[in-house]
């Protein structure tokens, strides 16, 4: 089977450092940090309402050595602007909705407006591997892909919040999904809510490429610490992609 990447998002390090104004804990340390444990890359979603990685981390991470940046991004002039300065290695395009929690679902890749389709354009233009979030839907990924993107990141979320026993028909849509964007020439990536035991099946998929965890990942840090945290999903990637480093 083909590598699968570990993306580590670190905006809940933000969360943490910004619950009292101060620099600690700096999520471009955690980054480093997480590099060292194994991941292969970073994510972060700079939100429009900055409440937790800001422009100034964005910048810094962007400027690390190495650093495979993944930038999380809402389709908005700004964002697109932000990018095209910064050049990460790749974008995610996703939903936002200012009083969301977290990111509820998939990028309407279908039924949006113009602006997504140029601001793929703009990103492509600029080197950057560009992914659109969408739910393990034909025809979400058939319309990412018209819309010229390179990637998309299956939302696993509804796969991993579900109790066990529900899983087995969400895995298989995640995975019918994945065969669907190979068919179509895209890479398939995939996020949103796994932790150690839910990623064994997303990590099962031969044609995904990358996963992205955060929340849990930076909450087992809590108990575990950061290296092992990660060293621990690495372990998790590697038995469900079926052995060895995965
Ligand atoms: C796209 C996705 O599923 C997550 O990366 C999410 O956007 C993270 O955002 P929060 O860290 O604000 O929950
Ligand atoms: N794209 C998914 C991501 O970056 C992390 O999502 P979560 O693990 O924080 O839910």
């Amino acid at each position: 089977m083909t590598p699968l990447r570990l993306s580590v998002n670190v905006d809940h390090v933000a969360t943490l450092r910004n619950a009292r104004g101060g620099r600690f804990p700096c999520p471009v340390e955690a980054a480093r940090a997480c590099l060292a444990a194994g991941a292969d890359g970073i994510t972060v979603h700079l939100r429009e309402d900055r409440r937790h990685i800001r422009d100034e981390d964005v910048r810094r991470l962007g400027a690390e050595p190495g650093l495979r940046l993944n930038f999380e991004m809402a389709a908005t002039g700004e964002m697109v602007g932000i990018a095209e300065g910064l050049r990460p290695a790749a974008c995610c395009i996703v939903p936002e909705k200012r009083a969301e929690l977290t990111t509820e679902g998939g990028l309407d890749a279908r039924g949006a407006g113009p602006f997504l389709g140029e601001a793929v354009r703009r990103l492509a233009a600029a080197g950057i591997e560009v992914a659109l979030f969408v739910e393990p839907d034909p025809a979400q990924i058939a319309a990412a892909a018209a819309l010229g993107a390179q990637a998309v990141e299956l939302h696993t979320g509804t796969y991993a919040d579900a109790p066990e026993a529900a899983r087995g028909p969400l895995l298989a849509r995640l995975r019918m999904a994945a065969a669907e964007a190979g068919r179509l020439g895209l890479a398939c990536h995939a996020g949103h809510g796994l932790d150690f035991e839910t990623v064994r099946g997303v990590a099962a998929i031969p044609e995904v490429v990358e996963v992205s965890i955060g929340h849990f990942l930076i909450g087992a840090a809590v108990f575990q610490g950061l290296p092992a945290a990660v060293s621990g999903m690495r372990a998790a990637i590697a038995a469900g992609r079926g052995g060895g480093r995965n």
